[in-house]
């Protein structure tokens, strides 16, 4: 496959590592108006950097835009006439609507809007995805791409903000769940690299039981608790402390933010 990713920043980054590690390319062109960062990646065969987004859309069929929302409508504007019919766009942009980007360019091109988060670089992304009418015919292609960089749903547009919170901003949340129960290692005992691994791995292990059997958390959690034990009390008292309750309300705080994000800025 012949990929653009149009704005190699920290989420470009992580799609452009995923994409090499899976042999998914065949050409890759990174853009971004400084280069010096991207360096790393000049040593990958069939892999381009290049400042030219222009250089960059006329050497691929797939454009993956990643690009601050403040920036895309100008990118667009300027490369909107290089767009064919063989070209997928595929855009990353949070809130920055179908309509919004057929507004530009019109509704004759393949568009797709692509929530993934920074796990893609270890091939582990939960992606969501949406598309315009005409994209019904190339959904299937950007699927097949970041179903090899981890998983996918498609949604409606209307649940690209709730997916962006629950995916994209979902990845510093676990990040922190997977931090404090780090220092709770410490505390305990286990000096900082052995506390992380207990924690990291652990983590796994709770999110690959749920993925492999399709149990529901409190089925697992049942398993745990032993009566009148260490685990029941450590819930507990988890839960007399706000647990559930602070993730929720933070992932909401998120979701009220990004709304907000989204009539201001773009
Ligand atoms: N980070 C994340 O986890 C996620 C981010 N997103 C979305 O992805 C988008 C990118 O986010 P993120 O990677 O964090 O942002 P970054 O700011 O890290 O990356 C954006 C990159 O775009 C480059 N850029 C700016 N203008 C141009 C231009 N005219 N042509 C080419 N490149 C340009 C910038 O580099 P330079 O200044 O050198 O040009 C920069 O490196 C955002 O819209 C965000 O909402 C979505 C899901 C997850
Ligand atoms: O924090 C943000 O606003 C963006 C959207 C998802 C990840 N980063």
């Amino acid at each position: 496959m012949k990929i653009a990713i149009i704005g190699t920043g920290n989420l470009g980054r992580s799609i452009a590592k995923g994409l090499i590690h899976n042999n998914a390319i065949t050409t890759l062109y990174l853009t971004k108006r400084n280069l010096e960062d991207l360096e790393f990646f000049q040593d990958y065969s069939g892999v381009f950097l290049t400042a030219d987004n222009e250089e960059a859309i006329k050497k691929s069929d797939i454009i993956i835009f990643a690009v601050q929302p403040a920036h895309f409508t100008d990118i667009l504007e300027t490369t909107k006439d290089l767009f064919n019919e063989n070209h997928v766009l595929i855009s990353t942009i949070t809130g920055f609507t179908i309509d919004k980007i057929e507004a530009i360019i019109g509704s004759d091109q393949h568009v797709i809007r692509a929530m993934p988060n920074t796990a893609i670089a270890v091939g582990k992304s939960m992606t969501c995805l949406c598309h315009n009418e005409k994209g019904t015919r190339r959904i299937k292609v950007a699927q097949a791409i970041f179903n090899r960089l981890g998983t996918t749903l498609v949604i409606p547009e209307t649940q690209m903000q709730a997916a962006t919170v629950v995916c994209a901003s979902g990845i510093a949340f676990w990040m922190r769940l997977i931090r404090a129960s780090t220092q709770a290692a410490i505390q305990l005992g286990f000096d900082a690299s052995e506390a992380q691994l207990l924690a990291m791995h652990t983590a796994e292990g709770a999110s690959s039981l749920l993925i492999t059997t399709g149990n529901h958390p409190e089925q697992e959690i049942d398993k745990v608790t032993t009566p009148k034990g260490c685990t029941i009390e450590g819930l507990n008292e988890m839960e007399h402390k706000g647990l559930s309750s602070s993730l929720i309300q933070g992932m909401i705080a998120s979701f009220q933010k990004i709304n907000t994000i989204k009539e201001k800025q773009i």
